[in-house]
């Protein structure tokens, strides 16, 4: 198989889907693999290095993509690659499909096999290509939300830390998986009071033995999610249905509840956000207010810090991608169900239910198993 890497297009994307040691194991394996010329540049990779590793440097991204078998990225194709991707290419990389209806729409459209990192799930429910990035952004989370919450950031001007004699931030996580147990541990760590708010009663067992002190599992209902963004200086969007789109937990009318100047880190933005009033934006354009209350949305928080995300994600994607290459897609997800989950979509299928939902699409849906046969 030839494989492909092709530099992300994203605003300041600067994550790669390949390491060097992804590219031998590939070449390893038997197969060829292009890269874009400068793809890792952002991650400090040089063309050298993922020359000496076995891979052939491509000068652009078109020939990467028409040439190759199976594309391994990062982000989500945007619409200045749609028109690149070929009937029956395999696609390898975090899609998001459900906030997105234009992306969709362009895979089917496509013929395309998409191979969507955030729905490859374990029988034990996790995530093992979405966790190492949310333990990226979940960190990020409460250090962004403190920058913001800085006056000349449209913040009330608390200093989350506090200082002797007053107080430090009220810290709201809705959502205690991988993001929101980072942002969580990350919060607390800064000194703040933080309350995590989870559904799943082994969820919170398991965040009330690990935490420190000053962090409080406390389980997630109306009531609850009420009182903490009342009391919230930072609120952090960690929660997430595999695959579909958020839901929208926190309604328009909960920000007239909120302080002034308090800041929503919307971490779940990727997946459409918890918050009625989030929309995705940018790391060049990150924030933007809301009935006073800052909005931070940027949907690839983890392309910011991509020395450290490219390495942490490739040691996930590695696994899972040999197993793509050498059986062959179609044997690769039959023998591997957590591949098969994977599995969103297969030359003009929706296979997964949740996406063909999210826009009223089931006439276009067929199971992966029904599929690959
Ligand atoms: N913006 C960005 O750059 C990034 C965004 N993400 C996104 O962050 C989100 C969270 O990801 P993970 O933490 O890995 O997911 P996870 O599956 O580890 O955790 C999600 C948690 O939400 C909980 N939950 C579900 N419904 C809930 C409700 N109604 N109230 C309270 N809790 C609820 C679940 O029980 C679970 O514990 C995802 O959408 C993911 O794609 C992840 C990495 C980077
Ligand atoms: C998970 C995701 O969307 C990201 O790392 O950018
Ligand atoms: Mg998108």
């Amino acid at each position: 198989m030839r494989i492909g890497c092709p530099k992300e297009v994203k605003d300041n994307e600067f994550r790669v889907g390949l390491i060097p040691a992804a590219v031998k194991a590939y070449v390893d394996a038997g197969h060829e693999v292009v890269v874009e010329k400068g793809a890792g540049v952002g991650s400090n990779i040089t063309d050298e290095e993922y020359k000496a590793a076995g891979a052939k440097i491509l000068d652009s991204a078109k020939e990467v993509w028409a040439t190759s078998d199976m594309i391994v990225k990062v982000k989500e194709p945007l619409p200045q690659e749609y028109d690149l991707m070929r009937e029956n290419q395999i696609i390898y990389t975090y899609f998001h499909f459900a906030a997105d209806e234009e992306l969709t729409k362009a895979c089917l459209e496509k013929k395309i096999i998409a191979i969507a990192y955030e729905t490859v799930q374990e029988a034990d429910g996790s995530l093992p290509l979405l966790k190492p990035m949310s333990t990226i952004a979940g960190r990020m989370a409460c250090l962004m939300g403190a920058y913001y919450l800085g006056k000349p950031h449209g913040g009330m001007g608390l200093l989350p830390t506090g200082v002797p004699g007053v107080a430090p931030a009220n810290i709201l996580v809705i959502g205690g998986g991988s993001v929101g147990s980072n942002a969580a541990r990350v919060g607390a760590g800064l000194g703040a009071r933080v309350t995590i708010l989870d559904v799943n009663p082994n969820a919170l067992e398991r965040l009330a033995q690990t935490m420190p002190s000053n962090v409080f599992p406390v389980f997630s209902d109306s009531h609850t999610l009420e009182a903490g963004l009342r009391e919230a200086d930072i609120v952090v969007g960690a929660v997430l249905i595999p695959g579909a789109k958020a839901p929208k937990l926190v309604k328009r009318e909960h920000l007239k509840m909120m302080k002034p100047g308090s800041v929503i880190v919307d971490v779940a933005i990727d997946q459409g956000g918890c918050t009625e009033t989030s929309k995705p934006t940018t790391h060049s354009d990150p924030v933007y207010i809301v009935d006073g209350v800052v909005h931070y949305c940027v949907a690839n928080m983890p392309g910011a810090y991509a020395r450290t995300a490219t390495y942490a994600l490739n040691n996930s994607t590695i696994l899972y991608g040999l197993q793509l290459v050498k059986k062959g897609v179609e044997r690769a997800v039959k023998e591997n169900p957590a591949l098969l989950k994977g599995l969103n979509m297969y030359k003009g299928i929706i296979t997964f239910k949740p996406v063909a939902e999210a826009f009223g699409m089931m006439d276009h849906y067929k199971p992966a198993e029904e599929v690959i046969r």
